[in-house]
C-alpha cells in the first residue's frame, strides 16, 4: 500500500471510531496486561534478589552501582545508599581494579563470566568473593552479578594446601594413626628415615618400628602421658627397615574432635643419629684425649673428686698412680712424633690391660698418665700391698720392648703412687704428691715405683718457701757480694771472683748452693744475675779510685739463662758505661751449659762481649760435655779447672791426668788457665809444675766481704802488684760466719 493511502485510512474519522479506537484500546489493554505481568515479575525478581543469601548488585557499564541487595550491603559493610553513590571499583582492593576491568570486558563480550575477586569492606577487611556476572543491554547496558563470600573456604583450602605441602616436603617424618593406633598416613620423609614405603605400613601399628631397646615400662609411661596430657616428646631408639637401630626425636600428639574424642594421633620425628654423633664428639673432645681415647685431665679430676667423696663415706682406701715414660723426649726427637704417638697409644693399652675396668686410666698430656684406683680395701696395709703389686705389674709391662712401625724401642716408666682415704686432701694435693713420688722414682734411677714420702713433701714445701722468700731478696736488698781472691804463680792477687750471698732476716746467711738452683728454676736468676753484675761493676768503679785495687779483675758468674737473654750484651755494655768501668776489669765466668744450646748465637754474643773488652772464662771446665769441637770456636780468655779435679790431683792419677790435659789444651788454644778449689800446698805444687799459673782456693782465702778482701789485698801488696798475697791465715778466715 502507498503511504498516501495509509495516511488517508488512518485519518478517516470512521475508521478511527470503528477500527482504530478499539484496536488502540485493545493494544493499551494488552500493554497494561504485559506491564502488569512485567511488574509482577520485577517484584518477584526484586523479592528474590533482596531475600537472597548471596549478595547481588547491578552496575552500569562503568561500574556504578544501580542496585544492591541487603546481603551484599551486609557483606561489604556499606549501606545501600552509600553503595548507590559508589562504583564497584571503590569496593574492590586497589590491586583488583585491573582485573575487574578485564572481567567487565569479558562479560560485555561473552554475556556472562564467573570470576573471583577481592572486595574491601568499609572497615578495611578484605574478602575473597566469588562473582557470577551477566550482561544485559537494557538501560544502556547493565551488569547483574551475584556474589558470594568464599574467604573462609579459600583460607581453609590454603591451610590444607599448606598442610599438604608441609606434610610432603617437611624433613621430619610424619605418621598419622587412628584411635586404634593403626597407621593411616605417612609422608615421604617417613619413608626416607625408616625405609618403609607408605603401603608397607598403612594398616599396621607403629610397633613395626620398635627397636626392642626400650623396656615395656618405657612405652607404658609414654602412653600414660599421651593419654593424660595429650602429647609425648622424647628421644627413642627405633629400627629401620634394614634392621639398623637409630635414635630419633619424637613428638606424638593426640588430635581431638569437638567432643574431645581422640580422632587421630600424629607422630612427628626426626633422625638424630648425626646430632648424637656430634654431641658425642664434643663430649669426647671435652673429656677424652684424642690420641689414646683415654679420659683427659678434666675428666680425671672430676673422677678423683667423686672418688674422694665416696671414700669419705665408705672409708675405703684408694690410690693415684702418676706415671711418666723415661726419656720419652729422646724417642720423640730421634724417631719422630709419629713414633712417639704410637708409643703413647701402646702405653695406654698396656696400662689398661693391667688394671680393672673400673679403674680410671687417664692421660694428662705428653707422656704423663694417671691411674685412679678406687675402693681397694678398708685396710691401709692391704690397700698399699695391692697397689704396690699392680704398680709393679704396670711398670714391668711398660718396660717391655715396644715394636713401633717395625722399629724395636726400649722405654720404661717412672711411677709415683699416693694413697688416699677420705676427702681431707684436695684433688690437687693428691696429684701433686703422686707427681712428687714419680720424681723420686726418677731420681732413684728411673724404671721404678715409689710411694709418696712425707719427708720428700717437706723438702718440696721448704723449697717453695725458699723461692717465695727469694722473690723478695733483690727488692729487699738482702743480697751481698763476697770476694774470693785469685792469685798468680807468685801469689800476687790478680783479682777476685764475686760470689753472691743472701743475708736473709730470719734464715741468716744463705749460700748460693742452696738458692741458685731455686733461682735457676724460677727464672729469678735473671734478677739475681743482674743485681750481681750491677754490684760487681759498682765495686770495680770504686776500686778504680784506689791505686792498690785499680788493676783487680773481677770474675762474675753468669747463668745460662742470663746469657741467653737477647739483650745480655747490651746490658753488660750499659752497666760498664753507667758505672764508668773499664770492661777489661770484668771477667764473665760462663759454664758449659751456656754453650750447649745455640753455639752460633753464643759465639756471636761472646765476640760482641770481647769487642767491648770484657774477659771470658769457662767455669767448672772438665765437668760437662766439653768438646774440642766447640771449644776451639769459642773466643775464651781462660779455662777454669773445676775444683773436683783439683781436689784429688795429688792422690788420684785420673784426676791428675785430666788436669794436665786441661792445662795443655788451654796452652794449645792460647788461653789462660786457672785452678779453683786449691786447698793444699801439694795441689798448688802439682799445678805449678804442670804449668797452671793462676789459682783460687781456700789455700789463699775463702770468699770474704769487700772490706776484708781489700784489707787482705792491701796487706799482701803494699805496692800495686809487687808483693805476694800473704796467705794463709786460714784459721782466721775459716772463722768468718756464714762462709
Ligand atoms: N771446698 C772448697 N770450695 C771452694 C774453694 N775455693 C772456692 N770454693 C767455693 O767454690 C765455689 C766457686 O764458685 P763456682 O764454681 O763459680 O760455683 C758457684 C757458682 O756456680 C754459684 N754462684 C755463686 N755466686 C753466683 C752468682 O753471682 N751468680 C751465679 N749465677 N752463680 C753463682 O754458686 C756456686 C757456689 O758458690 P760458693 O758457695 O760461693 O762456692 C764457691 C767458693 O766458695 C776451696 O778451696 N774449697
Amino acid at each position: 500500500m502507498a503511504d498516501g493511502a495509509l495516511l488517508l485510512i488512518l485519518t478517516s474519522p470512521m475508521l478511527y471510531v470503528f477500527l482504530f479506537r478499539p484496536l488502540v484500546v485493545h493494544i493499551h489493554a494488552r500493554n497494561r496486561a504485559v506491564e502488569a505481568l512485567q511488574k509482577s515479575k520485577e517484584e518477584q525478581f526484586k523479592a528474590m534478589v533482596h531475600t537472597s543469601l548471596d549478595g547481588f548488585w547491578i552496575t552500569d557499564r562503568l561500574g556504578h552501582f544501580l542496585e544492591v541487595n541487603d546481603a551484599y550491603c551486609q557483606l561489604i559493610g556499606y549501606s545501600r545508599e552509600e553503595l548507590l553513590n559508589m562504583s564497584l571499583y571503590e569496593a574492590v582492593t586497589l590491586e583488583e581494579t585491573r582485573a575487574i576491568k578485564r572481567h567487565f570486558r569479558n562479560v560485555f563480550e561473552n554475556g556472562s563470566e564467573r570470576f573471583e575477586t577481592r572486595n574491601q569492606c568499609k572497615d578495611g577487611r578484605i574478602l575473597t568473593i566469588e562473582a557470577s556476572a551477566n550482561y544485559s543491554s537494557a538501560g544502556g547496558g547493565q551488569l547483574y552479578c551475584f556474589v558470594r563470600d568464599i574467604t573462609e573456604r579459600r583460607e581453609r583450602e590454603e591451610a590444607l594446601r599448606l598442610a599438604g605441602s608441609v606434610f610432603n616436603n617437611v624433613e621430619e617424618a610424619v605418621m598419622v594413626t587412628d584411635p586404634k593406633n593403626q597407621i593411616i598416613a605417612v609422608n615421604p620423609a617417613f619413608t626416607t628415615i625408616t625405609g618403609y614405603a607408605s603401603d608397607e605400613v598403612i594398616g599396621k601399628t607403629p610397633r613395626i618400628l620398635a627397636s626392642g631397646k626400650h623396656p615395656s615400662a618405657f612405652y607404658r609411661e609414654m602412653w600414660r602421658q599421651l593419654l593424660n596430657m595429650g602429647s609425648w616428646t622424647g628421644e627413642i631408639w627405633d629400627k629401620r627397615k634394614n634392621g639398623e637401630i637409630y635414635p630419633k626425636w619424637l613428638t606424638i600428639s593426640a588430635v581431638k574432635d569437638e567432643q574431645g574424642e581422640t580422632v587421630e594421633y600424629v607422630a612427628i620425628f626426626s633422625d638424630i643419629t648425626e646430632r648424637k654423633r656430634a654431641e658425642e664428639e664434643i663430649l669426647n673432645l671435652a673429656f677424652y684425649d684424642s690420641l689414646t681415647k683415654l679420659p683427659n685431665r678434666r675428666l680425671l679430676l672430676d673422677r678423683i673428686h667423686t672418688a674422694l667423696s665416696m671414700s669419705a663415706r665408705n672409708h675405703y682406701f684408694g690410690a693415684v698412680l702418676f706415671l711418666d715414660m723415661d726419656r720419652f723426649k729422646v724417642l720423640n726427637d730421634t724417631l719422630g712424633h709419629d713414633h712417639g704417638d704410637l708409643l703413647l697409644i701402646e702405653v695406654a693399652q698396656r696400662i689398661q690391660a693391667h688394671v680393672r675396668e673400673v679403674d680410671t686410666v687417664a692421660r694428662l698430656g705428653g707422656d704423663e698418665f694417671v691411674v685412679l684406683f678406687e675402693e681397694i680395701s678398708t685396710s691401709a696395709d692391704e690397700a698399699t700391698q695391692k697397689v704396690a703389686l699392680i704398680a709393679e705389674k704396670v711398670r714391668a709391662a711398660l718396660a717391655a720392648p715396644y715394636s713401633l712401625d717395625g722399629h724395636e724401642h726400649h722405654c720404661s716408666p717412672s711411677i709415683g703412687v699416693c694413697m688416699y682415704c677420705g676427702n681431707e686432701e684436695s684433688v690437687d694435693a693428691l696429684l701433686k704428691r703422686a707427681d712428687m713420688a714419680m720424681y723420686q722414682a726418677k731420681d732413684a734411677g728411673r724404671n721404678a715405683v715409689r710411694f709418696f714420702d712425707p719427708v720428700m713433701q717437706q723438702a718440696v714445701e721448704s723449697r717453695a718457701a725458699l723461692e717465695a722468700d727469694l722473690r723478695r731478696a733483690v727488692p729487699g736488698q738482702q743480697l751481698r757480694l763476697y770476694y774470693q781472691v785469685q792469685v798468680g804463680d807468685d801469689h800476687r792477687p790478680l783479682g777476685a771472683e764475686a760470689l753472691v750471698r743472701w743475708e736473709h732476716p730470719v734464715r741468716g746467711m744463705v749460700m748460693p748452693a742452696q738458692f741458685i738452683p731455686v733461682a735457676e728454676e724460677s727464672s729469678l736468676i735473671l734478677d739475681v744475675g743482674h743485681w750481681v753484675l750491677d754490684a760487681a761493676c759498682r765495686q770495680l768503679a770504686a776500686w778504680e779510685k784506689n791505686a792498690q785495687m785499680r788493676n783487680m779483675v773481677l770474675a762474675v758468674n753468669v747463668s745460662a739463662q742470663q746469657f741467653r737473654m737477647h739483650d745480655f750484651v747490651e746490658k753488660v755494655t750499659a752497666l760498664t758505661h753507667s758505672h764508668g768501668v773499664n770492661p777489661a776489669r770484668l771477667k764473665l765466668e760462663l759454664t758449659e751449659s751456656v754453650v750447649l744450646n745455640d753455639v752460633a748465637d753464643v759465639v756471636a754474643k761472646m765476640r760482641a762481649l770481647k769487642e767491648i773488652g770484657v774477659k771470658l772464662s769457662m767455669d767448672d771446665f772438665g765437668m760437662g760435655y766439653s768438646s774440642l769441637a766447640y771449644l776451639k770456636q769459642l773466643p775464651l780468655d781462660q779455662l777454669k779447672i773445676d775444683q773436683s779435679f783439683v781436689r784429688n790431683i795429688a792422690t788420684d792419677s785420673n784426676d791428675a791426668v785430666m788436669v794436665q790435659a786441661i792445662i795443655d789444651m788451654a796452652q794449645n788454644f792460647r788461653m789462660e788457665v786457672i785452678a779453683e778449689g786449691v786447698e793444699t800446698e801439694a795441689q798448688l805444687d802439682f799445678l805449678k809444675r804442670n804449668g797452671c799459673l793462676a789459682y783460687q782456693g781456700y789455700l789463699f782465702s775463702k770468699p770474704v766481704p769487700v772490706d776484708e778482701f781489700e784489707q787482705n789485698v792491701m796487706i799482701s801488696s803494699p805496692e800495686p802488684q809487687t808483693a805476694n798475697f800473704q796467705l794463709p791465715p786460714l784459721v782466721q778466715l775459716a772463722s768468718q760466719p756464714g762462709l
